[in-house]
Order: structure tokens, then C-alpha cells, then sequence
């Protein structure tokens, strides 16, 4: 049954675990729902009933679509929606009195030290502790667990390769692992719904493995029941381009002995390990601790107070404004007429009540994406999406054209996006790019408008015809281009471009950084014939390079919060490198080599709270804290690693000065790069930090080859970790070195408008080996 059909014959929609339903996509959903079934109610005229508890997840937020994961209830027609609310206070799932106390406490991060001491005393082992789901924050430790619980079970492994196509990007985000390594016993989990019955979430007993299905013993409806699975296509689908940017073809189970809390949220669990390490949500261990049935069956490791973190105040908000409201006899007080109340819905790209101006601007339009993120996965089936499309012809959407201008635009957006491919803005650049393909046509205007602006200004500037322009001409047009870049028009033009996309001021910055990109980019097409023969003044030295001992607290704190995000960076890559090799035949000992890497990379970071208490630099803490915007579950490094980094960081700046620019231009970067690397000083310094953090592992029962060979892994993981982590740090300080840069020549030099240009037009400093620099 289609999906167009399912919403036109729906009387009743049920959603639960609301709580983390986002604004953004439970808007699409309205807005969807009234637009196929061609009526003007609120969704359409389906009575909705939302069920689910505010205090437990949150939604997740998803910058590829640009959803910041706000609650559905701050939507501003929310409460004239829903205008009957209904607060169920009777708790059956437990009886004992302290659990429920704690799980109440703990979803609303209000913790006593008497939960805390009970908590501490659920840390030991459970009996059949071998039959518990064991509960964890992420993914990385999910899969980690079933790959070893899966090797200690007696039988054969046959591994299932999926079939896949796309962007690794998307495609890790499946819930269907690349290589499902399964046995005959094992436990699994469905992760599509096949059926009524066979629903995502539903756990059974592997108990035969065929060449290309998997059979599954399930029970469905009090019976036991087998099943054979065979694979499926699951699609990651991208509404602007109305393309596929990944799809795999693969069993629809996954290992069950972990699974993550988001992934739990719901269930009831007899017997359950709670792994409370990573755990940053607000509510998460609270949704966690509230699946046991009872301490009996409950054991909870790892538990931190400071853990605990509150949901923000409009939770508390909602249920302080609780009201039943008026209920008609024939609940006509739910089907409100969406005319009356000025058309506030549509489906722009406001998630919350602050961006109610958006809605005129994008009247009529309906995109929708297929989002596949670490706990969802798309429910719709290949085919669906097909009969989708359908929809399109019901709704007027700001479909890209594919006329010459627009994929220009394209052109230019793509570009300026790969100016910070590899930077720490990459994320925030790639969420605004998605933004923007979404809904095109806002920035087209803009673009549009900025090109025959520019070319007005070329037009006077550098009269047509002519094929080698004066010094004074090329002068007159920077002079007006950059009299352009500072004007209020200009100004304006950008802030309610962005204005239309985020009302989130802490992204507009950035979105404004990638306007203006985008208008040197414009620029740059000018000039791609110009000579390039400038003479430039020669300036002086940046500045006096600090050493370690004479760094700010602020400083410091800089270097660490830095050096967090790189570890962060490169430990979040491994875990994909790991999670891709797991069952992948011949790969044991790589992936032993990568988890021995993680295990160095961990070694090096520490969590704030301990850092806190044994850091002998706790000014610095601050700083960065503050830089992390309050984020404490953000990756720390301990005062040994951060030894180390600072003297990078002095070695960098030392490195990456005026003179190594003027003499190797354009390959700066591996200049620095190849001299870091081989600056002994700084190895043997790594070399200290990671001994002084970190223990080869190996028992007294090892021979002395195992012995031999662990110290020959672990120091080629050194070497390996050591090239990652100073490439990365070197990129950050490279970027940081080139915005000081543009910064001094600014100030100091007169011809700056013209490096300003080049230097921003040609990354890495290319210009410079063309350009007439000397060294004094
Ligand atoms: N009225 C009832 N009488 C007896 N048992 C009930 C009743 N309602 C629910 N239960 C039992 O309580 C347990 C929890 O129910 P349910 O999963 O519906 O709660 P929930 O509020 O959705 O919980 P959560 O949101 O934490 O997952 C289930 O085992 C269910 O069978």
C-alpha cells in the first residue's frame, strides 16, 4: 500500500515517544499529511494523538537537513493543535519505590546523594548476567560489545556483505551494519519494518544462516514464529537534488547483545546492564535506568553525578502549563481550520516558535528528507520513495531549475564549500550548503543580484574590450568591490538572506563567512586572466612568538580546547574505520591494531570532571570550557598531552612565519609539515607523553614473542597516531596562521585590498609563488 494511499485513508495517527520527535520533521509531517489529502485542517483532518514523556530524549538534531532538534512543542501552533493534554501518573512498569524515585530524579537531573549512593550500589554483577541487554550512548561502543560477545559464541561465523552505493557519509549512518557478522544462536535485532508484526526494534534467535537469507525466530503475538530474511534496500534520499546519496542492500538485523540508549527508549528489559560513560544527554540516563522491570535485574556501571544534566527550562515549562482545556462530546475542539489562524504553518524551516516571520517566504513548499541518522532509520521502502515523487505534483516546490545561471550558482556554492573542507567550520558549512540546495531559490535571487552588481562594477572599472587592464583600473575596481563588501546594502542583502534560512544567531556568523566567500568567488571570475605580477611590500615579521612558560591562561586554554577537537577528530574517524572493518573477512588484526590506536587516543583525553581536580592549571580548564560553550561532554586532554601540544603549537608558530611563506609560497604547508615531523625533540616528547599515559597490555601467561610483537603494534600505532594528530593540529594553526596573516596586512600594508583578494582567493598561499616577494 502506498504511502500517499496510507495518508489519504488514515482516521487516527498514533505517534509515540514523542519526545524526540523534532519540530522540523514533525512540521513536514503536518504540512504533508494536509497537503495530500487536500484539506486545510490541521494534518489534514487526521485526529492526532501524540504520547510520550518530554523528560526522557530529547530529538536528535541533524545538520545535514538543517534540524537543530528542537522539541515538536515549541512549534507555534502547537498548543492550538493539541489543546488536550492528559498527564498518566500511575508507574506499572516498577514497583520498587527507590527505582522509580531515582528514574524520576534521574530524567529530571535532579539528583540527591542518596540516589547517587543507590545508584552506586546497582555496580555489581547481575546473576545470568550473560542474558542482559547491555545499554550504551553510542554506537562505537554498541558494536564493540556484540563483535566480542559474537566471537565468544561456540559455532561458525558467516559474514553478510552488503551491497552499497553512494557516499560513505550517509552510508555508516545505516542502521544495517556493511558487514553482519552473524551465528547460529546469536541474538538480533530487526532494524526495518517489514510488516505489521515484523516492526524495527522486534529481537529474535538466529537459527540458520543460507547462502544469501538468514533465518530468525521471533515471537510475534505471545507465539513463536520463524521468519526468513533476505535483504533490502535501504536509501538515504536528498529532496533538492531528488537523488539517492546512498544505498545498501543487506540483511534488515543487527547483534542485540548492546544496543544504544536512543535505540532502548520504549522497551521494558528484565535484565539490563546500564554503561553510563558517554552519556551527554539531557534525561538519557534516566530513559536507561527506566527499562529495568527491577533492581534485581538492573546493574548500573560508570554512573557520575555531574553526568546528569537538566533538560532545558521550556520542559519544565510544558508541564507547569499542563491544562486538559475544553473537551466537545464530538471532539470538534480538535480539528481546528488552519485559515483562521493566518496560515502560521508551513513548511519552512523554522523549528521553534522564534521564527514565526520565515513562513511567507516559503508558502506552499514541501520538501522531505529520508533521514538516516544513528538512531533512526528510514522506514520507507525503495519503492515509497518512488511513489513519493508523486507528491511533488501536489505541491508547488522550489525546485532547482537546471537552467545555466542556477548550476552556476551550484558551481560557486560547491566551491566556497571546498574552501572549508578539512576546517573546523566543514560541518557547520556543509549543514548551511543542504539549507540552502533545500530551498534554492532564495539564495539564487541573491546570487543573481550580486552578479550584476559586480558586473556593474567591472563595467565601470575595466572598460569591455580591452585585454590588459591599467595598475589604477585594476585599482578602481578592488577600491569599489571592497566599498561594495562594506556597504549596508550589501550588509543587508546577506543578513536577510541568512535570515530566511537560521534565526539561530550563533550559525549566523558562519553562514555570513560563507556569503562572502561566495562574493570573492564572484569576484575571482573576473580576474582569472589578469596578470599575476604584483609587487607586494615586504612586511615585517608577524609577531614575537610566545615561548610555552609565557602563555596566557586564555592561550592555554586555546591549545587544549584545539587539541580536544583533534584527538575528538581523529578518534571519531578511527571509530568508523573499526566499525566498517568488524566481521570483515581477514580483518581481525587490523581492527586489534585500530582498537589498540583508540585505546592510545583515550589515554590521552580525560573527562572535565576529573580534570578538574588534578589539573594543575585550572584557569586554563575554564577557558576552554567556555570556548566548548558550556559543553563538558566535549573531549579534554590531560596536563600531559597538553604539554605536548603546546610545544607543537610554539613550533608551529615558529614555523609558519612571513619568511618560510616568501621562500615556499605555496607549499608552506608541507614545508611545515615534513619539518614537524621530523623535529626529534617533539617525537621524543610524544614518545614521554603517550608512555607516561598509556600501558602496553599484556599478561604474565604472553610469551616473549607476544610480548615482542605488542611493543613492535604499539609502536607503530605511535608512530601512525603521531602523524595524524600533528597533520591536523598543523591544518588548524595553518588556517589560524593565514587569518593573522590577512589580519597584519591589513594593517600594515597599503596594497592590502589586493592581497586581501589573493590571499583569500588562492587557499594555501598559490598566489605567492607567483607573486615578487623578497625577504630582507
Ligand atoms: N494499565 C496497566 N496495567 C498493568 N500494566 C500496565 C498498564 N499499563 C502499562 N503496563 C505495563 O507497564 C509497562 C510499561 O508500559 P509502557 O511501555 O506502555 O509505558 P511507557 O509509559 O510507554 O514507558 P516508557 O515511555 O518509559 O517506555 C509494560 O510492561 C506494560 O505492559
Amino acid at each position: 500500500m502506498s504511502v500517499k494511499h496510507n495518508i489519504q485513508t488514515t482516521d487516527l495517527l498514533i505517534i509515540d515517544e514523542v519526545s524526540m520527535v523534532s519540530a522540523k520533521t514533525f512540521n513536514k509531517v503536518e504540512v504533508l499529511c494536509r497537503k495530500v489529502r487536500d484539506n486545510n485542517k490541521y494534518f489534514g483532518g487526521i485526529q492526532v494523538i501524540l504520547s510520550g514523556d518530554f523528560y526522557q530524549l530529547p530529538p536528535v538534531p541533524n545538520k545535514i537537513i538543517g534540524d537543530s532538534g528542537s522539541h515538536c512543542f515549541k512549534l507555534p501552533w502547537f498548543d492550538d493543535c493539541f489543546p488536550h493534554k492528559v498527564q498518566l501518573n500511575i508507574i506499572h512498569r516498577q514497583s520498587e519505590t527507590a527505582l522509580i524515585q531515582c528514574i524520576n530524579a534521574l530524567e529530571k537531573g535532579e539528583v540527591s546523594n542518596e540516589n547517587v549512593a543507590f545508584l552506586n550500589s546497582l555496580d555489581r554483577p547481575l546473576p545470568n548476567e550473560d542474558t542482559a541487554v547491555h545499554l550504551y550512548a553510542r554506537n562505537y561502543d554498541v558494536d564493540i560489545f556484540n563483535y566480542n560477545k559474537l566471537q565468544q559464541l561456540q559455532g561458525d561465523l558467516k559474514t553478510y556483505k552488503s551491497t552499497d552505493v553512494g557516499s560513505d557519509f550517509y552510508l555508516r549512518k545505516f542502521l544495517a551494519p556493511k558487514n553482519l557478522g552473524l551465528k547460529v544462536g546469536c541474538h538480533v535485532m530487526l532494524v526495518r519494518n517489514l510488516s505489521d508484526t515484523l516492526v524495527n526494534g522486534l529481537c529474535g534467535t538466529v537459527t540458520q544462516l543460507n547462502s544469501d537469507s538468514v533465518d530468525v525466530k521471533f515471537i510475534i503475538s505471545n507465539k513463536l514464529s520463524t521468519v526468513t530474511l533476505k535483504p533490502v534496500v535501504f536509501t538515504t534520499y536528498d529532496p533538492a537534488d531528488k537523488e539517492y546519496l546512498a544505498k545498501r542492500t543487506q540483511i534488515p538485523l543487527k547483534l542485540a547483545y548492546a544496543i544504544t540508549i536512543h535505540k532502548a527508549q520504549g522497551m521494558s528489559l528484565k535484565r539490563v546492564v546500564v554503561n553510563c560513560e558517554y552519556c551527554f544527554q539531557p534525561g538519557q540516563i534516566g530513559v536507561a535506568v527506566g527499562r529495568a522491570e527491577q533492581v534485581e535485574g538492573l546493574r548500573v556501571c560508570n554512573f557520575k553525578k555531574s553526568m546528569c544534566r537538566k533538560h532545558p527550562s521550556h520542559v519544565s515549562d510544558f508541564y507547569n502549563n499542563f491544562t486538559l482545556g475544553i473537551l466537545k462530546d464530538d471532539l470538534s475542539c480538535c480539528r481546528h481550520v488552519i485559515e483562521n489562524n493566518g496560515e502560521k504553518n508551513d513548511d519552512s524551516d523554522s523549528d521553534d516558535d522564534d521564527n514565526d516571520d520565515d513562513d511567507d517566504s516559503n508558502d506552499n513548499t514541501c520538501t522531505y528528507a529520508i533521514d538516516d541518522n544513528f538512531n533512526s532509520d528510514s522506514d520507507f521502502s525503495d519503492s515509497e520513495i518512488e511513489k513519493l515523487e508523486v507528491l511533488d505534483s501536489f505541491i508547488e516546490t522550489n525546485v532547482l531549475t537546471k537552467d545555466q545561471s542556477s548550476s552556476q550558482a551550484k558551481a560557486a556554492i560547491d566551491s566556497v564549500f571546498n574552501e572549508y573542507v578539512g576546517s573546523h567550520l566543514e560541518n557547520d558549512m556543509k549543514s548551511f550548503k543542504m539549507t540552502i540546495l533545500e530551498n534554492f531559490s532564495i539564495f539564487d535571487e541573491w546570487y543573481q543580484s550580486q552578479i550584476s552588481i559586480i558586473e556593474d562594477i567591472g563595467l565601470i572599472s575595466l572598460p569591455e574590450g580591452e585585454k590588459n587592464y591599467t595598475a589604477k583600473q585594476q585599482h578602481d575596481f578592488f577600491m569599489k568591490f571592497h566599498k561594495h563588501l562594506n556597504s549596508e546594502e550589501y550588509v543587508n542583502s546577506v543578513k536577510s538572506t541568512i535570515s530566511m534560512y537560521s534565526k539561530d544567531e550563533g550559525t549566523s556568523a558562519i553562514y555570513y563567512q560563507f556569503m562572502t566567500a561566495i562574493l570573492f568567488y564572484l569576484e575571482r571570475r573576473f580576474f582569472e586572466d589578469l596578470p599575476s605580477h604584483l609587487n607586494l611590500q615586504e612586511p615585517e615579521s608577524i609577531k614575537n612568538i610566545p615561548t610555552s612558560d609565557e602563555l596566557s591562561s586564555p592561550a592555554r586554554g586555546k591549545i587544549r580546547y584545539i587539541s580536544g577537537y583533534v584527538l575528538a577528530k581523529l578518534k571519531h574517524n578511527l571509530s568508523i574505520k573499526i566499525r566498517n572493518s568488524l566481521f570483515a573477512v581477514g580483518s581481525e588484526s587490523k581492527i586489534a591494531k585500530l582498537q589498540d590506536q583508540m585505546n592510545i587516543l583515550s589515554s590521552l583525553c580525560s573527562s572535565y570532571d576529573v580534570l578538574l581536580n588534578s589539573s594543575i592549571d585550572p584557569e586554563s580548564l575554564e577557558e576552554t570550557k567556555r570556548k566548548q560553550n558550556e559543553r563538558e561532554s566535549l573531549t579534554n586532554i590531560t596536563d600531559v598531552t597538553f604539554d605536548f601540544f603546546s610545544k607543537l603549537e610554539t613550533l608551529c608558530r615558529q614555523k609558519l612565519s612571513h619568511i618560510n611563506l616568501v621562500e615556499h609560497g605555496k607549499n608552506l604547508f608541507s614545508y611545515v609539515t615534513d619539518e614537524i615531523l621530523n623535529d626529534k625533540c617533539l617525537f621524543d616528547l610524544w614518545v614521554q607523553t603517550l608512555t607516561s599515559n598509556y600501558n602496553i597490555q599484556y599478561t604474565s601467561s604472553d610469551n616473549i614473542h607476544n610480548i615482542i610483537h605488542s611493543i613492535t603494534l604499539s609502536s607503530e600505532n605511535y608512530i601512525d597516531i603521531y602523524n595524524s594528530a600533528v597533520h591536523l593540529f598543523l591544518k588548524v594553526s595553518f588556517s589560524q596562521f593565514r587569518r593573522d596573516y590577512l589580519t597584519f596586512l591589513k594593517k600594515k600594508n597599503g596594497c592590502f585590498v589586493r592581497c586581501h583578494l589573493y590571499l583569500l582567493f588562492f587557499p594555501q598561499f598559490k598566489i605567492f609563488s607567483q607573486l615578487k616577494i623578497s625577504a630582507k
